[in-house]
């Protein structure tokens, strides 16, 4: 029983996937033919009612529904207010459009995918131009309310409804304004506010997760243009907010929107306890507060109820809280009693979206209860406390080392990005290891004639600078997670990072340190194949990081430092082990920057500080090369030349040639290789479009010397039938390069 202090619970979202993944195989079990469209939406709705059941039995008083989805939840809206590109017009209607737009198809490429508010999990972005027009069709979200209705009566079911401003926000628009295309879409938010009115929901949650941005205050007068409408309806709106806090300067106005029953704020993430202190909290609505932290695995009970404690004793009696998580569980796996082998000193302290729930409910039930330990601090100390400065500064400075290092005569070297294809062999290799099934002998020597076989294709294809093809390595985080300390991992912690891409964040628990050299042995055994120089192949720390859980009791700047030190003491040993190249990529670089602009400073300081730490102490004759991929890096440039390498490979081919022209202005001095085709493709790029690109790139202003040829990342998920042509292409591509430099020189 609660007592009469209890407050009331809400969620804003659930894991979508299925306790066993059971979308991502309905869903390809469905493309390839071997179910029905039917059987699919079974499947789906009976992953729906898993979900409603256990949030219903946490127990949780107000449950969002309509967040379920077969892809994509954004993709859902654009469907449902018709919103089609006209590429995807003449497809058949419902699901083969829906996928179409999701996975693309012979005459119709994909929506861009992009990250969701600095997260891991990547939406469809719509693309909203002057031509559309559009239609309402709700039919599959009222379904999820019907089907929830049924199940936990209509008192406790509460629609999420994403925000009209941040979907058009979030939206590619072209040739119209945002609020031209608000204008469009507000009559649609209507019928359906209106209809869920009619269906007896107490309540709507309106997700702006937009409203926590740095431009959010430029949003301002589409939001009041919005919340008119939806307040003319009178159903009463919850508007969701999560992910950082709400500006001081956004704060008030947002509190004064019309129709608004609660607000709901992120307390995990950004500072909005001293928002609140700055500006108070408005008597009437409720306050959402959002005090279990939906993106991490480790337990609330403490820091929840100290947050819940902060939070009363800022806005008083007189405000209602209804408590929950700070944003939905979907960023988190489903169940940790659903995993085997975890440490058992690690499990009490790890909770994933079902303890989560209970986290919930249990707070609400007693806030003040302190029964539960104290549950961080995994480990006491942190090794990277007392790091000297000197550590982080590489001798002598690039112009002065550069000449000591490998050059290819004349430039426009030829190397590529380190993967070569993970044919269903290796995966074999992989999985028989990791059984026990084969022997660590007879695994070795099978990945070195993995190494022997991608040696001798390079030497076939004639390129300057080699890789071992990173054979033994099934993802380039969990290989290092697995040979470090301090990390561990799930067996069923999937997390979607789109549609039926599922993935298993390593969890980092303790302190990171190495305790055996990681990838020497391949080195050596790739390096004593060939002449030709092999590059030692790492993955930087933020990578590591940004692609990990973290733990919470340090900062991330900590751990970062922890995982830069052991990387440097790989580094160290690939030099001694006679490594002249290595390579640190750093693709998720990006991905941890700050969703408000003004804290991205501080973020890159130690995100390139600790590059700079795995990588300053080598000789001035090793080359320290880096990658970047996956998104854009025009706005952080001065991180890029601050991480100080000596080569920059970068991912190009599919952005037009922005970043290069934007290199070039900046100034940046250094060796580039920018990407001269797009791996992500299948097609095979020809010799006479590679060549021109190249040529293109001396015409953005850089030396010959300078300049690399390589592919835009690595090419594990290519085939070889691929790959052998598009790399004869781009040597020739390469020589032709050459050629004609020294003719025009
Ligand atoms: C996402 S970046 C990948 C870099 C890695 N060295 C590879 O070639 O696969
Ligand atoms: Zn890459």
């Amino acid at each position: 029983m609660k007592d009469t202090s209890a407050l009331s619970t809400a969620t804003l979202g659930y894991p979508r996937i299925g306790r066993n993944r059971e979308m991502k195989k309905a869903l390809e079990n469905y493309w390839s033919d071997v179910i029905t469209e039917t059987t699919l939406k079974a499947i789906s709705d009976s992953v729906l009612n898993d979900a409603l059941t256990t949030q219903s039995a946490a127990p949780i008083d107000s449950i969002a529904v309509g967040d379920h989805t077969l892809y994509d939840h954004v993709l859902d809206w654009t469907l449902r207010f018709g919103c089609i590109p006209s590429r995807f017009q003449n497809l058949t209607p419902g699901l083969p459009t829906y996928f179409a737009m999701a996975r693309g198809v012979d005459s119709a490429p994909a929506l861009d995918m992009s990250k969701y508010f600095g997260t891991n999990y990547h939406y469809m972005v719509p693309e909203l131009d002057q031509h559309i027009t559009p239609t309402a069709n709700f039919d599959d979200f009222l379904h999820q309310i019907h089907l929830a209705q049924n199940q936990l009566g209509s008192e406790r079911v509460v629609p999420n409804v994403l925000g009209p401003v941040t979907y058009v926000h979030i939206s590619r628009l072209s040739g119209i304004e945002p609020a031209q295309m608000l204008d469009k879409l507000l009559p649609l938010y209507t019928q359906l506010l209106n209809t869920l009115k009619s269906r007896n929901v107490p309540e709507v949650q309106i997700h702006e997760p937009a409203l926590v941005l740095s431009e959010a205050a430029s949003l301002r007068d589409l939001y009041q243009t919005a919340f008119a409408s939806l307040a003319a309806c009178q159903l009463p709106i919850n508007l969701v907010t999560f992910f950082d806090d709400v500006h001081v300067d956004v704060f008030p106005w947002m509190c004064k929107l019309p129709g608004l029953s609660a607000i709901s704020l992120d307390f995990t993430r950004g500072n909005n306890l001293v928002t609140l202190k700055k500006c108070g909290f408005p008597s009437s609505p409720r306050l959402g507060a959002g005090i279990v932290d939906g993106r991490s695995v480790w337990t609330d009970q403490v820091s929840g109820r100290t947050l819940l404690a902060a939070i009363k004793d800022i806005v008083g009696d007189n405000v209602k809280i209804c408590v929950q998580p700070s944003c939905s569980l979907q960023y988190v796996p489903i169940d940790v009693d659903a995993e085997s082998s975890l440490p058992e000193e690690i499990r009490p302290k790890l909770h994933f979206a079902v303890q989560k729930l209970k986290t919930v409910a249990e707070i609400a039930a007693s806030p003040e209860s302190t029964s539960s330990s104290e549950l961080t601090g995994i480990v006491e100390e942190a090794v990277a406390d007392a790091l000297q400065e000197s550590l982080f500064v590489r001798q002598p400075k690039f112009e002065e080392r550069r000449p000591q290092q490998f050059t290819v005569p004349g430039g426009f070297g030829t190397t590529t990005i380190g993967s070569f294809s993970q044919t269903p062999e290796i995966r074999r290799l992989h999985t028989q290891h990791r059984k026990g099934t084969m022997s660590d002998e007879e695994y070795n020597a099978r990945i070195d004639k993995e190494l022997a076989y991608v040696i001798g294709i390079q030497e076939a294809l004639g390129l300057d600078v080699f890789v071992h093809g990173e054979p033994e390595r099934t993802d380039m985080v969990e290989y290092f997670g697995v040979k470090l300390s301090g990390f561990t991992f799930t067996t069923k912690g999937w997390v979607q990072s789109y549609g039926n891409r599922y993935v298993r964040p390593p969890i980092i628990y303790g302190d990171v340190t190495r305790t055996e050299a990681m990838t020497v042995r391949e080195f050596k055994s790739a390096q004593s194949m060939t002449t030709k120089p092999v590059k030692g192949m790492l993955t930087a720390a933020t990578t590591i990081l940004n692609w990990s859980f973290p733990r919470k009791d340090i900062s991330r700047e900590q751990q970062a430092y922890q995982i830069g030190l052991a990387l440097r003491q790989e580094v160290m040993d690939l030099e001694k082990a006679g490594c002249k190249i290595i390579q640190v990529d750093d693709p998720a670089l990006r991905e941890g920057l700050p969703l408000k602009r003004e804290n991205w400073e501080e973020y890159l300081r130690w995100a390139v500080r600790a590059f700079r730490l795995s990588t300053s102490g080598v000789l001035p004759s090793t080359q320290i090369v880096t990658h970047l991929c996956y998104s854009d890096f025009e706005d952080i440039l001065d991180a890029i030349d601050g991480m100080d390498a000596d080569v920059l490979t970068i991912e190009n081919s599919r952005s037009g040639d922005e970043m290069l022209v934007a290199l070039a202005k900046y100034g940046y001095s250094r060796d580039i290789g920018p990407g001269v085709y797009d791996i992500h493709s299948p097609v095979v790029p020809k010799t006479a479009t590679m060549a021109s690109r190249i040529k293109l790139f001396k015409e953005c202003g850089l030396a010959s010397e300078r300049i690399w040829v390589n592919p835009d990342c690595g090419l594990k998920t290519r085939k070889w039938k691929e790959v052998l042509p598009s790399l004869t292409n781009m040597v020739e591509a390469a020589k032709i390069a050459r050629i004609e430099d020294t003719r025009t020189q």
